[in-house]
């Protein structure tokens, strides 16, 4: 028994020892000079200060520690920038240290957007069908059901026009073809820009995300749009008037409509947090960046504007302003912003147009869920009224 303890003794002064010795030699490692971050504790860092919703707990940090700060995930250092200067110098000063993210590859060609044009309008044409269902019943809709089968559509276009399946569930199928038939091509090529670009995507299931993302975003739209009907709807009745329905040649002019979705991209984010990782190190405003997992929030810069219905307030959301990053900016940003966009912009347009939505309870609840692609936290529950049919 006393020969155990000696041992005992021994074996933990030996790991005593080897975390002292361990420390020393860090001690004297040069280090690289990271952005200001709060207090750690030992082993878990900040995850203490990370709460369900990281965006909004990003946000917080970012009000002391603005514009570039880090945060310990564990052992991993997490860099975040918060405000529009500090993004365009990572994302665009440094783009060349910033691009890499892991798994899956996709391809786009914008050609491609216009070819499947059908598909967005059978599918819009679906979910109207489904309104006026639920408006000659007086039945109540919930946005996540009826929008499912619209948000399907990127997949479909990712798919579609393989031999032998229109809906293309065949490997080789629309989009997916392209990338294909270009892979091999596109590899060998240095500069990886122009119409094909050959893109990588994070997540284990990048095809669920996406169109995640697309339907909470037509889900915040209808319930940011309630708010704004009357104007929006009067801007398609003088644009395009009661005879036939809006088209995605007719979105350009509706100017109205474009800031709602802007302003909805703004306001609710649908990817809150766009993370790379640094594949070489950098100097960023005097901080050395290692090649370490890096992120940046778009959530507290993306703020800052004011509502301004009626009129565009000189922002796009095609990665040229920092200010407003719903799809990304530079070499990785969204391949499927067009598509995402057209859709958003016709739903949108068609449901205004043909239906008087009331919602259960009077106000849409905006609150946030969590998840990568920022659902709401409750459900769109409201009355659909034919105003025009359409349809037969
Ligand atoms: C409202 C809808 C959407 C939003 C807000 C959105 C947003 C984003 C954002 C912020 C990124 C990261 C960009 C960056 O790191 O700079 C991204 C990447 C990506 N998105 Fe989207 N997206 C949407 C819809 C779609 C759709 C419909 C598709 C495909 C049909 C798509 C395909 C992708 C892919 C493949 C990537 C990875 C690109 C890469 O890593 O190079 N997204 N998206």
């Amino acid at each position: 028994m006393k020969g155990l303890f000696s041992w005992a003794t021994v074996v933990l002064l030996g790991f005593v020892s080897l975390f002292f010795i361990m420390k020393l030699f860090s001690y004297f490692q040069p280090k690289p000079s990271l952005p200001p971050s709060p207090m750690a504790l030992p082993v878990i860092g900040h995850f203490h200060l990370i709460g369900y919703r990281v965006h909004q707990s990003f946000h917080k940090l970012s009000a002391i520690l603005r514009p570039l700060f880090h945060v310990m995930l564990g052992s991993v250092p997490f860099i975040v920038a918060s405000d529009a200067a500090a993004a365009r110098d990572i994302l665009r000063e440094h783009e060349k240290c910033f691009v890499d993210r892991k798994t899956a590859e996709t391809i786009t060609r914008t050609g491609s957007l216009k070819e499947l044009q059908w598909i967005r309008k059978e599918e819009v044409r679906k979910l109207l069908g489904l309104l006026y269902e639920k408006a000659e019943r007086r039945q109540e809709w919930t946005s996540g059901r009826l929008l499912r089968g619209s948000a399907t559509t990127g997949d479909q276009m990712m798919n579609s026009g393989g031999s032998d399946d229109c809906h293309g569930h065949t490997e080789r199928g629309g989009l997916r073809r392209i990338l294909w038939e270009h892979r091999s091509a596109a590899a060998q090529k240095e500069g990886r820009q122009g119409s094909l670009q050959l893109r990588q995507s994070d997540g284990a299931d990048p095809r669920g995300g996406r169109a995640a993302r697309k339907e909470n975003s037509v889900k915040t739209a209808v319930a940011e749009t309630i708010h704004h009907l009357r104007d929006a709807r009067r801007e398609i009745e003088s644009v395009v008037g009661l005879s036939r329905l809006v088209e995605e040649s007719d979105v350009p002019n509706l100017p109205l409509l474009h800031t709602i979705v802007k302003e909805t991209l703004r306001l609710h984010p649908a990817f809150p947090i766009i993370s790379r990782h640094s594949n070489a190190p950098c100097k960023i405003r005097g901080y050395s960046i290692p090649p370490t997992p890096e992120s940046r929030s778009t959530f507290g810069f993306s703020r800052r504007c004011s509502w301004s219905v009626g009129r565009s307030f000189g922002v796009d959301v095609k990665g040229q302003h920092f200010h407003l990053l719903p799809f990304g900016t530079g070499r990785r940003m969204c391949p499927g912003m067009s598509l995402a966009l057209q859709l958003i912009h016709t739903t949108l347009a068609n449901v205004m147009q043909c239906f008087e939505l009331s919602i259960v309870g009077g106000m849409a609840e905006m609150t946030e869920g969590h998840g990568a692609s920022l659902p709401r936290a409750h459900r769109l529950v409201g009355t659909p009224k034919a105003r025009i049919k359409f349809l037969p």
